[in-house]
């Protein structure tokens, strides 16, 4: 087998809006949210190699274990194929983007890890198999797999494209690291928000008629996410993404959000995006 290596970007996703409209007989709930990709992330090196082995190392030692959904993913692909012996790989993880953030950091890692394992390795696994595979993994993988910027319904599974207009995004990465089951599972979870009609669904920014169902309890719960809310919201249109913790403002233009952010008081961090229709990674694998 060839040695090959394979550098990609592995990015964040921001949740435009995120609405619960149910809860499935599983206990998973049925949301619909608007997912949108931005130019910042995680960098993922894979060079592969005959060792039959997977090996990850990381700048951040903790997350070097087997419960890393890089490694899962991976597993998941080799136990695939047939001539497992002669596959392996050794992933590099270069991590910046806050984790238990909101931002699915750990879904597009794992994403981004089954689109370059199924490019080196010559899989041929089409997308919708890829997407099904992932979602064994998470909630958020099908979504990076996919590549799109998509209006996702169900537990993320249905996605239908859509695209954003070109804005840039000011991010706030506040120090909390939000349990995403904890929060599912709270009785003061809004939980009946009607579904909206996709074909005549029309985002035009933040506004008041969409929001994030999770925002204000979670701003309750943690005064350090509301704080770094509270503070963008004096400058421009702001939400919460995900679960939290992270929380953004959008922009028109670059200079505008590079404006303020260096107005940034020194306990709060955060970092300047573009938004992408497509993603990060499927601009490099795909062009
Ligand atoms: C809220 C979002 O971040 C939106 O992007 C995602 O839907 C959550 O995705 P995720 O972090 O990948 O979550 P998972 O690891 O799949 O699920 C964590 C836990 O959240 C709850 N969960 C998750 C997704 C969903 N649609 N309904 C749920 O009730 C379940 O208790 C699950 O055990
Ligand atoms: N490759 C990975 N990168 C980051 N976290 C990982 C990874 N693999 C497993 N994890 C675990 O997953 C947890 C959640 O991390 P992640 O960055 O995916 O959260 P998130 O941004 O809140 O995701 P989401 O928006 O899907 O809720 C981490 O605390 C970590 O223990």
């Amino acid at each position: 087998m060839t040695h090959q290596k394979l550098t990609l970007p592995s990015p964040a996703k921001l949740n435009l809006f995120l609405h619960i409209n149910g809860r499935l007989e599983n206990g998973y709930h049925e949301l619909q949210s608007l997912f949108h990709f931005i130019d910042y992330g995680d960098t993922m090196t894979f060079e592969t190699n005959a060792s039959g082995k997977i090996t990850l190392s990381c700048n951040i030692k903790a997350l070097e274990t087997d419960d890393n959904l890089v490694l899962k993913a991976a597993n998941l692909l080799v136990n695939l194929t047939l001539n497992k012996v002669e596959k392996g790989v050794h992933i590099t993880l270069n991590k910046r983007l806050p984790m238990g953030g909101g931002v699915g950091g750990g879904s597009s890692n794992a994403a981004t890890t089954m689109l370059a394992l199924n490019s080196l390795w010559d899989l041929g696994h089409s997308t919708a198999d890829l997407e099904a595979l992932g979602n064994t993994l998470g909630a958020d993988v099908p979504i990076f797999i996919r590549g799109k910027s998509s209006i996702a319904e169900g537990t993320g599974d249905k996605m239908c494209t859509y695209n954003v207009h070109n804005a840039w995004y000011l991010v706030l990465t506040p120090n909390a690291h939000v349990n995403t089951k904890e929060l599912f599972s709270h009785p003061e979870l809004p939980r009946n928000t009607p579904k909206l009609d996709n074909n005549t669904l029309n985002y035009s920014g933040i506004t008041t008629d969409l929001k994030n169902d999770f925002q204000s309890l979670v701003v309750k719960k943690y005064p350090i996410i509301a704080k770094a809310l509270q503070w963008l919201l004096e400058y421009a249109p702001s939400r919460m993404t995900g679960t939290g913790a992270c929380v953004f403002a959008e922009f028109a233009t670059e200079q505008q959000a590079q404006k303020v952010f260096q107005q940034l008081p020194e306990e709060l961090s955060g970092f300047v995006a573009k938004g992408c229709n497509i993603s990060p990674t499927h601009q490099v694998l795909f062009g």
